[in-house]
């Protein structure tokens, strides 16, 4: 494992992050979610958020950009004098994609850094043992539920509403769907808000930093499609009782027999409204509608 204790970019501190930024930054566009990190405070303690026993062997960052980020991380994995690590970038914007090629090249021809050009919700990621990354936000939700499945640490910024309902608990107005599928792969906590003043160019919202640190639910799910399904279904009729999410939403969990779960259901369970139901309860009833309400694939 990387000796993650030194001063991050001490191994390629030569670069000073905001010349890097204001070089390939003139080309930042908005429009394209690229908002760079300028702030070196915190830029310097995105890695520092890894959990202790994280293995940053294998780092991956999504959206590299003008490489302030990635110039951090190429520190963490390769550690002057420590077994070296590896990172790979994912980025979209190819003028992008060739500046972090060019500006890393040593670290590119040593095999420590690599850069895959593409979207990344299509893109293959390696095999990576964390990801470390400032992301789009026109996409972190559909990115974040890409990476969280693979129960890795992550260290990921979001909008900070939205980072807000992914650690949110049952009974806060901000629970939903998001709380219970992140918090179902990970323990998922805000470790730092970022004001909009950190970024070149500013987005129109605060942000902040989540860190996800996996571990198995200490429930148990037959059938996480269906789990989450379920999940999902039970949020659209948030503001009804349980008992009537339950009846009205087959159509979208693929139940076949609602009525069925209804009647097998605990009556003090089914009389709470979705938003007051712990991730245990949501997953007591999932098995309940597995086994009496004929599920369906949808
Ligand atoms: C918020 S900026 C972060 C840049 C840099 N890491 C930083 O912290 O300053 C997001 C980066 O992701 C890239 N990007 C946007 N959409 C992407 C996608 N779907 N797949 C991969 N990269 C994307 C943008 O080109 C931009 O460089």
């Amino acid at each position: 494992m990387t000796d993650r204790s030194m001063d991050p970019g001490a191994a390629y501190g030569t670069r000073d992050p905001d010349a890097l930024a204001r070089r390939a930054g003139t080309r930042a566009d908005p429009d394209h979610d690229q908002h760079f990190l300028v702030d070196d405070r915190v830029l310097d303690r995105l890695p520092t958020y890894l959990p202790d026993d994280a293995d940053a062997s294998h780092v991956l960052e999504i959206g590299g950009g003008a490489g302030a980020l990635t110039d951090r991380l190429l520190a963490l994995v390769d550690a002057e004098g420590q077994d070296s690590g590896r990172l790979t970038t994912v980025e979209r914007d190819p003028e992008f994609a060739a500046f972090l090629r060019e500006e890393f090249a040593d670290a590119v021809d040593s095999g420590v850094f690599d850069v895959i050009e593409g979207d990344a919700l299509d893109v293959a990621y390696p095999p990576f043992t964390a990801c470390i990354a400032n992301l789009p936000y026109g996409v972190s939700s559909e990115i974040a539920f890409r990476l969280l499945p693979e129960r890795k640490p992550l260290v990921l910024t979001f909008q900070a509403e939205f980072a807000d309902r992914m650690v949110a608990s049952a009974g806060e107005s901000e629970y939903g769907r998001l709380s219970v599928s992140a918090q179902h792969y990970a323990a998922v906590e805000i470790v730092e808000r970022i004001p909009k003043e950190a970024f070149d160019p500013q987005p129109a919202v605060e942000s902040a930093v989540v860190r996800c640190t996996p571990r198995d639910p200490d429930y148990a799910v037959g059938d996480e499609a269906f789990f989450l399904r379920f999940v999902k279904a039970l949020f659209t009729q948030r503001r009804k009782t349980a008992r009537n999410a339950v009846r009205n939403t087959g159509h979208i969990s693929g139940l076949d027999d609602p009525d069925a779960v209804v009647e097998a259901a605990d009556a003090d369970l089914m009389s709470r409204r979705p938003g007051t139901l712990e991730p245990s309860a949501f997953a007591a009833l999932a098995e309940l509608a597995r086994e009496h309400g004929n599920p369906t694939e949808v």
